[in-house]
């Protein structure tokens, strides 16, 4: 047993109640769970050793919920592209921006894209961050999806951090399967997700509805199946336009619809009902220089819990940075520091169905982020600095 005093916990532990800030707190830890959290005059625990933290902010470990890490190559002459004035639908529809990336992940080894991703990955933890989301959707080959998600589960067995991985071959249409969309889809992203959930490497399924990817029915169809293996799902909705898809996501009972910049009343109305999270994305937002923003007033009258994460991708996000994914969501989408913290905790545990994480309450795993501030509004006031003191891994300080 651990016992950590001196602190200033951020629980999140309640949605009403912004930080859930206590002052001169203390913190149980048996094994890799949290068994008390409370005022340090209250502590319960009160001969065993401890460890004082200086008065340091605790917060819930940090949750990135959307990533796509791994991937060959880079994108970079694509971003110089879009300064010259092409728009990322043109380049797509030329065989650019996703494709090209598949190209390079075909290409990679699995030694490769672990290497490449680590580094991502390392960046991410150094933030703060306990569990990441990491998606297929550059191989759109049953082989090559395989093979991202085998990289993304050792990314999990390298460092000390929690992989969560989802099926995204529905992420756009291979050339060599252009005249026959139904065959990549009953080929690949069906029978894919058959041998992958065979095999143990899906925890989730995901895909692009979009005019330039897959329609709502395709989805649809792709969902139904995900029911039918007990997989969860959730989709990429509404980011270039509104087709109606986080609204179709949440029919099917998704844990969240991500993008949104698009997202009409339907949709939103749809996603409170079914308590899908609204995953907003900042650093595509901010790539692609989007001018239309996420209803995010309108998902807080509605009640929809909102989430925020890097997108890290090679394309319309190479943002590795959680810190700064919460300033953004702050200074661009005017999401409350607050707002921004649940969106990096509990809203994001949720958005990954992992609802033993994501806030400082007896029970949930011991993963936590000690932080060099006064306030936790610091942590999304900041740009480009690292105040983190230390993390603390299932128990384990790393
Ligand atoms: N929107 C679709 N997929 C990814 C990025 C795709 C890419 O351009 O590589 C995203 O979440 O932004
Ligand atoms: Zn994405």
């Amino acid at each position: 047993m651990q016992v950590l005093v001196n602190a200033t916990l951020a629980t999140m532990a309640d949605e009403s109640a912004g930080y859930g800030l206590i002052d001169g707190a203390a913190l149980v830890i048996d094994g890799d769970r949290i068994i008390w959290a409370g005022a340090e005059a209250q502590l319960p625990h009160r001969d065993a050793p401890r460890r004082d933290l200086g008065g340091r902010l605790v917060t819930p470990g940090l949750v990135d919920c959307h990533t796509h890490v791994v991937f060959g190559g880079d994108r970079a002459q694509e971003f110089e592209m879009r300064l010259e004035g092409a728009s990322y639908e043109e380049i797509a529809r030329a065989g650019g921006g996703i494709l090209s990336s598949v190209r390079a992940t075909r290409e990679a080894d699995e030694a490769a894209l672990l290497d490449a991703a680590l580094r991502r990955v390392d960046h991410l933890i150094a933030e703060g961050v306990t569990t990441i989301e990491i998606k297929s959707g550059y191989g759109l080959d049953v082989e090559t999806e395989l093979k991202m998600l085998r990289t993304a589960r050792r990314i999990g067995e390298s460092r000390p951090v929690h992989v969560a991985t989802t099926w995204l071959a529905a992420h756009a249409l291979p050339p060599e399967c252009k005249d026959d969309r139904a065959g990549y889809l009953r080929d690949v992203v069906i029978r894919g997700m058959d041998r992958a959930h065979a095999e143990g490497l899906i925890d989730a399924v995901d895909g692009f509805c979009e005019g330039i990817a897959f329609s709502r029915d395709e989805m649809a169809a792709v969902f139904d199946h995900a029911a039918g293996l007990g997989l969860p799902v959730k989709l990429h909705a509404e980011q270039l336009s509104d087709l109606g898809g986080a609204a179709m996501a949440a029919e099917h009972g998704a844990l969240s619809a991500d993008h949104l910049e698009y997202l009409g009343a339907d949709g939103i109305a749809a996603m409170a009902a079914s308590g899908t999270v609204a995953v907003l994305l900042p650093g595509a937002f901010y790539t692609l220089r989007e001018t239309q923003l996420p209803p995010v007033q309108a998902l807080r009258d509605a009640g929809v819990p909102i989430a925020l994460a890097t997108d890290a991708n090679p394309g319309t996000s190479p943002l590795t940075s959680i810190l700064l994914t919460m300033n953004m969501g702050a200074t661009l989408f005017r999401l409350t520091p607050a707002e921004c913290l649940a969106g990096v905790t509990r809203h994001a545990a949720r958005a990954l169905g992992l609802a033993d994480r994501g806030t400082i309450t007896a029970g949930a795993r011991a993963d936590l982020a000690i932080w060099d501030v006064r306030h936790p509004a610091e942590l999304s006031y900041r740009i480009g600095f690292n105040p983190l003191h230390a993390r603390v891994f299932g128990g384990e300080f790393v």
